[in-house]
Parts: structure tokens; C-alpha cells; sequence
């Protein structure tokens, strides 16, 4: 709806500026045709009469040449034409400039709960640091009221960038985070604030203390939490529906997340997964995924083929390390004995039909979940395809893993 609106609105405008093309386009093939037709006639007239010859009868001359005529005509109209196209492109140059996005000064809020200057107060104190990666800092802070947050500190263009591509970056960002601020789904960490600063931009979320479920992840592998089945499950099943929200639902346009990977994933007191950082590659152009093993191997070299079914990897990933608790950086995937990787070893396990031994000891027990998790262990093998095309559809994948309990 909004999306419609928007595409009228912009064609009103366009055909605005067109008009005065139109009859620009029409006063120029006048004039232009008066004066051509103008010069011919006094062409004609200037000729000595031929003796042989008589006089026409019309007093410019040119009626009898219909060449003439319409060699005028053309030239009239090429010219008109012309000059139309200058004019239009003209009035199209004034009007984007009037209709760029202004750089905006102080915090830009969503939340209700925040005010511009306690944010700004939070924001200068020395704050502490939950992340840090090339593509920026997370804090955490308190607010004078009380609410804590993480800040995202973006630092998107280099101290060397030239002041005029700065601002346009920075226009550009400005229009995605409001795009951004406007998604609202359970499983997505909903942008607050943020805040334009001399070197980049800070993002403002809700301070999630479970924190990651690569946090949860690394206490489990030290004992220090057991995980079963069923929260596991409804991580899979919370993640994946936060996926179908950005590749399906949203609007006025589908995302991406291009980065999913357990640091990005945060959990509520429930275990209830919450996407983050999703949409950032916009923001970074040169975005840094490093040498992550959540990357799609399409996008080992060059990510310009990214797809909806390249986030599907990252996700048939983190079910991979649900399922067999183990981390896909251990030297044990490295072996060519267990496939070479976390996907290669559950395809291998798979097609022996020994699926059973790929599933964390920890959680076995009930018959029932057993089967349950040998159903999640095809899901992840075919998330974890090579091929894009051979991976299932975040929305196909809901079905899949809500339905997981009636086999
Ligand atoms: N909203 C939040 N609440 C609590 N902790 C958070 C929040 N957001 C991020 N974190 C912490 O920050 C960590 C992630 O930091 P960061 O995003 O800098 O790392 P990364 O995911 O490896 O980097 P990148 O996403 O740029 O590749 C999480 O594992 C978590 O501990």
C-alpha cells in the first residue's frame, strides 16, 4: 500500500516536470518552424525570377516546394526536441536536489522511552564494550532513566573520504534506517534511535541480557547451561520465521540479512531469538564478514550473487551447530574423514544412515524428539547445499520445522 503510494506520488511528480517539457517541446517546434519556414521564403524571393519561369502565385514562395516544407518541419521539430530534452533533464536535476534527504543534526528517535538529550548524555560517558568487529563497536549503556541499550557504533567511510561523498553516504544511510526503524516483527531487534556523528552513525537497540546465542552457546560448551531439544527447536524455528519476515513479509521492500551468524542472533529471558544487525550491508557497503564459516560458499570470492537462499546457509549452519552442538570451528571438520566441514559431515552421516551419531549426546532421551531431530538433520543437510537453487525457502522452512512435531 505504502509502497503504491509512494510509486504515484513519484509519477506525479515526474509528469510535473514534463509538462513544461511539453510546451516547451511545442513553442520550440513554432518557432523553430516559423523561422525555418522564414529563411526559405526569403530564399525563394531573394532568386532573379527566370524568364522561362512564371511568378508563383503565392506571395512567400514556398508552397509550391513541398521538400522545403518539410525539410522545415524536421529541422523545426529536431531542434524542438532538443531543447526539450535539455529543459527536462534540467528541471529533473532541480527537482532531486530539492527532494534529497536533509542531513539530519540531533538523535533521531523511535522509542518513547528515550529522550533525545539522555541519549546524547548515555552516548558521551565511557561505556562498556559487549563486540567489537571491523565493522564497528557494540556498548552497552544506562540511560538516566534507568533503561539499558547497546549502541552500535558504524564507522562507514574512512577519515580520508572527500566531505561531498560523505554526505551522500550519509543520505543514504538516513533513508535506510528510517526503513530499518519501520520493520516490527518478534524475531527482529527492533532499531530505537540513532544518532549522525562527525565518523559514521550509532544505532541504538534494547539491551538483550542473555545476550547472543553464541554467548549461550560458549556456556553450554563450558558446562556452565544445559540445552535441550525443545529450546533448541524454538531458536530454529524463532530464527527462521524472523528470516521469512525479511524475505517475504516486509515492506515497501524484501531484506536480506547477509550476515546471520550466532553473534547476530540475540535471545530474550525465553530463548526467544531476535535477529540483529540484519540490513547492515547497506548501511557498510564494504561490508567485512571476515573468514566466517556461516558465509554461503557462493559468496566465498564475490558476494554480488547474494540471495534470500544465502542466508539460508548461514541459518542451515546454526541448526547444524543446534543439532550436534558442536562448533563448526573445531579441527574436527577440518579431516577429510568427517567431510570437511559441518554440512559435508551431516550429508555423510546422512547418507550411511547413521544420522543418530551426528546428534548432541546431551539432548537424547525421549523416542519421540529423536525423531524429531533425525527430520532436523535432513532439513540442515539440504539448507547446507552447495547449490542455492537445491536449498529450501525460508517460508518452506517454517512449514518444515513447525511441523516437525507431528511426524
Ligand atoms: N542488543 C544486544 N544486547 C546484548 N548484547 C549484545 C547486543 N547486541 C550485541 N551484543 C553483543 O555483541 C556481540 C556481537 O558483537 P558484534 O556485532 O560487534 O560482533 P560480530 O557479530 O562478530 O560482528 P559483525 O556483526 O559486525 O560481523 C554479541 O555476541 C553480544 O555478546
Amino acid at each position: 500500500m505504502f509502497r503504491k503510494r509512494h510509486i504515484a506520488a513519484s509519477l506525479a511528480r515526474e509528469l510535473l516536470a514534463l509538462q513544461p517539457l511539453f510546451i516547451i517541446f511545442l513553442f520550440s517546434l513554432h518557432h523553430n518552424t516559423v523561422q525555418c519556414q522564414g529563411r526559405l521564403s526569403k530564399h525563394v524571393s531573394s532568386e532573379p525570377p527566370s524568364p522561362s519561369r512564371p511568378s508563383p502565385p503565392s506571395s512567400s514562395g514556398y508552397k509550391d516546394d513541398p521538400k522545403k516544407i518539410i525539410l522545415s518541419l524536421v529541422l523545426g521539430a529536431v531542434t524542438g526536441l532538443v531543447c526539450s530534452v535539455f529543459f527536462a533533464l534540467v528541471v529533473r536535476c532541480v527537482v532531486q536536489y530539492l527532494n534529497r534527504t536533509p542531513i539530519l543534526k540531533g538523535p533521531v528517535i523511535f522509542s518513547p522511552k528515550i529522550a533525545p538529550k539522555t541519549l546524547q548524555l548515555a552516548l558521551a560517558k565511557e561505556n562498556h564494550l559487549l563486540g567489537s568487529s571491523p565493522n564497528g563497536k557494540y556498548y552497552k549503556t544506562v540511560l538516566d532513566n534507568g533503561l539499558t541499550i547497546a549502541v552500535k557504533r558504524l564507522t562507514p567511510f574512512g577519515s580520508s573520504s572527500p566531505e561531498a561523498k560523505k554526505k551522500s553516504v550519509k543520505r543514504q544511510i538516513q533513508t535506510e534506517l528510517e526503513l530499518l526503524a519501520s520493520l516490527r516483527h518478534r524475531n527482529l531487534m527492533s532499531l530505537r534511535a540513532y544518532v549522525r556523528e562527525p565518523d559514521g552513525f550509532s544505532l541504538v537497540y534494547d539491551y538483550v541480557s542473555t545476550g547472543s546465542l553464541a554467548d549461550v552457546l560458549n556456556r553450554v560448551w563450558e558446562n556452565e547451561l544445559a540445552f535441550g531439544w525443545e529450546v533448541r527447536l524454538r531458536i530454529a524455528v524463532g530464527v527462521v520465521k524472523g528470516l521469512q519476515y525479511l524475505h517475504f513479509t516486509c515492506a515497501p521492500q524484501i531484506l536480506l540479512h547477509y550476515n546471520l551468524k550466532p553473534t547476530n542472533v540475540m535471545l530474550d529471558g525465553d530463548f526467544e531469538p531476535r535477529l540483529a544487525d540484519y540490513g547492515l550491508a547497506k548501511l557498510l557497503p564494504n561490508l567485512d564478514r571476515g573468514t566466517s564459516l556461516y558465509t554461503p560458499p557462493e559468496c566465498f570470492h564475490n558476494c554480488s550473487r547474494y540471495t534470500d537462499k544465502s542466508d539460508i546457509f548461514s541459518f542451515g549452519m546454526i541448526l547444524g551447530v543446534l543439532l550436534t552442538g558442536k562448533d563448526p570451528t573445531d579441527p574436527f571438520f577440518g579431516e577429510a574423514a568427517s567431510g570437511g566441514s559441518l554440512g559435508g559431515w551431516l550429508r555423510h552421516l546422512q547418507q550411511a544412515g547413521d544420522a543418530r551419531d551426528a546428534l548432541d549426546k546431551s539432548m537424547l532421551g525421549e523416542e519421540g524428539e529423536e525423531d524429531e531431530m533425525l527430520m532436523a538433520v535432513r532439513i540442515a543437510a539440504a539448507c547446507l547445499s552447495d547449490m542455492p537453487a537445491d536449498r529450501p525457502s525460508s517460508d518452506e522452512l517454517v512449514h518444515m520445522l513447525t511441523q516437525l512435531h507431528s511426524f
